[in-house]
């Protein structure tokens, strides 16, 4: 993650006193991710992430998040568990944001990820889906496809400045995705952000999911969606059906895909990029003065978008 609001050590305290965790011993902030500022917290009671919640996320949605993580614990998913207070809450507001802390998840994340990373990735991600099922609250997709137009109008003018005829493309993609989106796929808890850096590894067994901010009630197959994006390009740009059908073919191993969800996932693939593209986008032009935050770059989720184009079937993506 990022640093948006600064936190200092008497200011950390004061929020820990309300907790059974000892004394502050350290706690630095963490440069990695875009969305939310995080901090790595040391105390006498152990390692934990204390995160306050910036811009994208609602304050309305925390207990969403908040449960789910309790929810998926329980049920044998490793993920991070909130923290409660003494008076058993976890969300606190710490320098006017609302925030919280969750325990600490030992592992690193693959930034070169191999078919068999996205194999376990597959397993995983169809474990969680498992795992919401019975999740009992819902929170809609506030970054689907009803939303984009009004992220695309968000980014400003200087789309063009960022790739040629950048804003034509949009506008055609905008018009497409909305005419043929997928509806009354099945449906459940998607992570939503399953990128390589929110999954961890140690060695090669995948050890734990992070960073349950964007999840939320859509088709399941989205999520599938997002990982074809995020862990099945090489790094020269060209899709690697190897990795693709090692990630479907785990997801399979623990849930099966339906008939119309194979075959939805060429637009599903195709909106997820143009998703990523435009949030990154809007951040890339409107980095906020003093952040400690390096945005990603829209260009390479428009490669992306650009292949997707191409694709008429899942085939392409390694389905057999
Ligand atoms: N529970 C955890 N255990 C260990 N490390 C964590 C945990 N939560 C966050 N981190 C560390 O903080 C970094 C950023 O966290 P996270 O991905 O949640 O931030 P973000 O701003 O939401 O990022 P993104 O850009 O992926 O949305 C992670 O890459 C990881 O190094
Ligand atoms: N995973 C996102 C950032 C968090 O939304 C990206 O890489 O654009």
């Amino acid at each position: 993650m990022a640093v948006y609001t600064d936190v200092s050590d008497a200011e950390l305290s004061a929020f820990l006193d309300r907790y059974d965790m000892g004394a502050l011993l350290s706690c630095k902030g963490i440069a990695e991710g875009v969305e939310n500022s995080n901090y790595f917290v040391h105390t006498e009671g152990g390692n934990f992430i204390l995160t306050l919640y910036e811009k994208r996320v609602s304050a309305d949605d925390l207990p969403f998040f908040i449960g789910l993580m309790d929810h998926l614990a329980s049920r044998g998913l490793n993920c991070p568990r909130p923290v409660r207070d003494r008076a058993g809450e976890a969300l606190g507001t710490l320098n006017g944001r609302p925030a919280a802390l969750v325990t600490f998840l030992d592992g690193v994340w693959i930034k070169q990820p191999s078919a068999e990373h996205c194999g376990a990735l597959g397993r995983a991600m169809a474990e969680l889906h498992r795992a919401g099922a019975d999740f009992p609250l819902r929170r809609p997709n506030g970054l689907s496809v009803d939303s984009w137009p009004a992220l695309f109008a968000a980014a400003g003018p200087g789309a063009d400045g960022v790739a040629p005829g950048l804003s034509a493309l949009v506008r055609e993609e905008l018009a497409v995705l909305a005419d043929r989106w997928p509806r009354g796929l099945p449906e459940g808890v998607v992570h939503a952000d399953l990128f390589p850096d929110n999954v961890f590894f140690l060695g090669d067994r995948l050890s734990g999911l992070i960073d349950f901010y964007f999840a939320c009630t859509d088709a399941l197959s989205y999520d599938l969606a997002v990982c074809l994006n995020a862990w099945c390009f090489a790094p020269d740009g060209a899709f690697d059906p190897a990795r693709g059908r090692a990630l479907l073919d785990g997801y399979r191993a623990v849930r099966p895909l339906s008939a119309a969800e194979v075959e939805a996932l060429p637009v599903l693939a195709r909106g997820a990029a143009l998703r990523f593209m435009l949030t990154r986008l809007v951040d890339w032009l409107n980095v906020p003065p003093g952040a400690l935050v390096r945005p990603k770059d829209p260009k390479e989720y428009l490669a992306k978008l650009r292949f997707h184009r191409t694709v008429s079937s899942a085939e392409a993506y390694g389905f057999a």
